[in-house]
């Protein structure tokens, strides 16, 4: 399968920054004989040796681990090399430019994967699940990558190309046989074969939005009226003066995103406008921005002022509505004349905070750890997988498709009913990239990042 006639690629497949440690790959069918003539020695596949690296003058740059993985057996399917040398950045450039200087070409961001995918080591989907893997932003966004990358979401979207394909073979036989009622040719096996399909990619399009929001981490957004603290909550849990806190009501107008850690879990967090009747043009606009935030958050931080939570209780609830997840905090606790228990969340769920003391902040935390771990279902639980806004719109062509194939088959129009799952099928084919436009193909590899 390998072409010999292509390139030899190499570039640093450690990070950019200084390590114990840096590796210099090479792949392609030339990267055996441009890595002994750096390492002044015959390598063994399947063998670490250690050896002093040299430039093209024969001036030693450094000694380190050469590892050679004979074809198919490697990472990419071609010849690989590694070369370990110590992690200085100086030192790796200077062995890539020897390898370019003996005939390699410098990867392309992805080329590596690109290339394990070329040579029917990785689907598209695991490829995409490597660079999502290495781009996780928490444990949690890691462990659904690797299952992914372990082909978990691949073999659901395969299967269901399977019964795809057995429906398909199934209508154009009895395009064949016209002159008959459908009825006669299995009519009520295919009707009850597209509707279980049908269920079965509804249920996978689910799983796979999860995934994409997933991928993404936990999207929190801080909503309530005016003046509530909304943005000294945000500021509170940033650790850091972010946003501008004034008594002025319809002090935020624009939206403010910051990244918190909660235990290593990821969150983003979006301060808004308060939401009120009214206000002038620039209020509008935020609040309508708030809206369009809202309408992709997984969780809502509804901020009210202790003091009155009732009335920006109602200016809320419509926002509000849709998101999967809502955590009510009462804010300002600290001038209740008599002060709720602090931290607990009392019996409906609702945290007593205050953004100027202090108070409730720990019991905020701890729950928005929760909210992040549950996102995937921790313990292993949910089975999640990533997944990318390209293949949640793959899946759901492939549903509009299979649904114009149904109404086709109640019409009698079976060559339109077989088109439409021929379509279906092009659309799951592009997920795993068993059927790709090579555009499509530049397009997903060029966002990874350099040696990979
Ligand atoms: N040093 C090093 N560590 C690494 C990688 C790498 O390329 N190099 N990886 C890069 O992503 C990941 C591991 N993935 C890998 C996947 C396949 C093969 C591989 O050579 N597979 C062959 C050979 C197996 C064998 O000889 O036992 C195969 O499956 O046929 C290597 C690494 C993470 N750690
Ligand atoms: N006493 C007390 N004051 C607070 C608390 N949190 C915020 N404030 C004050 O309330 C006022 C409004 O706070 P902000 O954080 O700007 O409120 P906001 O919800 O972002 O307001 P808008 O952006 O106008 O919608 C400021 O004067 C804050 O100092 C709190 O817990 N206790
Ligand atoms: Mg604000």
């Amino acid at each position: 399968m390998s072409d010999p006639a292509r390139d030899t690629i190499a570039a640093i497949a450690t990070g950019p920054a200084a390590g114990g440690v840096g590796i210099v790959r090479l792949s392609g069918p030339r990267a055996r004989l441009i890595a002994q003539s750096i390492c002044h020695r015959e390598l063994d596949a399947r063998h670490a040796h250690h050896v002093r690296f040299r430039d093209v003058d024969d001036v030693v740059l450094d000694d380190g681990i050469a590892l050679y993985f004979r074809a198919p057996a490697s990472y990419t399917g071609e010849d690989v090399v590694e070369l370990q040398a110590h992690g200085s950045p100086a030192v790796l450039q200077a062995l890539v430019a020897t390898c370019v200087a003996l005939g390699a070409r410098r990867a392309r961001p992805g080329e590596f994967s690109e290339r394990a995918f070329l040579e029917g080591r990785l689907d598209l989907a695991q490829a995409e699940a490597v660079a999502d893997l290495i781009a996780a932003a928490d444990l949690m966004a890691a462990r659904a990558a690797r299952r992914a990358l372990d082909g978990d979401f691949s073999r659901r979207v395969d299967a269901l190309g399977d019964a795809l394909v057995a429906l398909r073979v199934h209508v154009e036989a009895a395009i064949d046989f016209a002159d008959e009622p459908i009825d006669t040719l299995g009519g009520e096996a295919l009707r009850q074969g597209m509707a279980t399909l049908a269920t079965n990619l509804g249920e996978l399009l689910q799983a796979a939005e999860r995934g994409r929001r997933l991928r993404d981490g936990l999207h929190a957004v801080l909503v309530g009226p005016p003046n509530a603290g909304k943005s000294s909550l945000l500021n509170v849990l940033a650790g850091s003066e972010r946003a501008i806190v004034t008594e002025i009501a319809g002090t935020t107008r624009d939206l403010l995103q910051e990244t918190i850690r909660v235990d290593g879990l990821e969150l983003t967090l979006v301060d808004t406008a308060g939401l009120h009747e009214g206000g002038d043009a620039i209020e509008r606009e935020g609040m309508r921005r708030a809206g369009g935030e809202l309408a992709r958050a997984d969780l809502a931080l509804v901020v009210l002022d202790a003091r009155d939570p009732e009335g920006g209780r109602r200016a809320v609830a419509e926002a509000i509505q849709g998101v999967p997840q809502v955590l009510w905090i009462h804010n300002k606790c600290d001038l209740l004349p008599v002060a709720p228990a602090p931290a607990a969340g009392d019996a409906t769920g609702v945290l007593h905070v205050s953004a100027r003391t202090g108070v409730g902040i720990d019991g905020l935390h701890e729950r928005l750890r929760a909210l992040a771990g549950a996102r995937v279902g921790e313990g292993d639980a949910g089975g999640a997988f990533t997944a990318r806004a390209r293949h949640v719109e793959a899946l759901g062509q492939a549903l509009a498709e299979l649904d114009d194939a149904r109404r086709h088959l109640a019409d009698e129009a079976l060559e339109l009913s077989a088109e439409a799952l021929r379509q279906a099928h092009d659309r799951l084919g592009e997920i795993t990239g068993r059927m790709h436009p090579d555009t499509l193909l530049g397009h997903i590899f060029s966002s990874f990042c350099i040696g990979k």
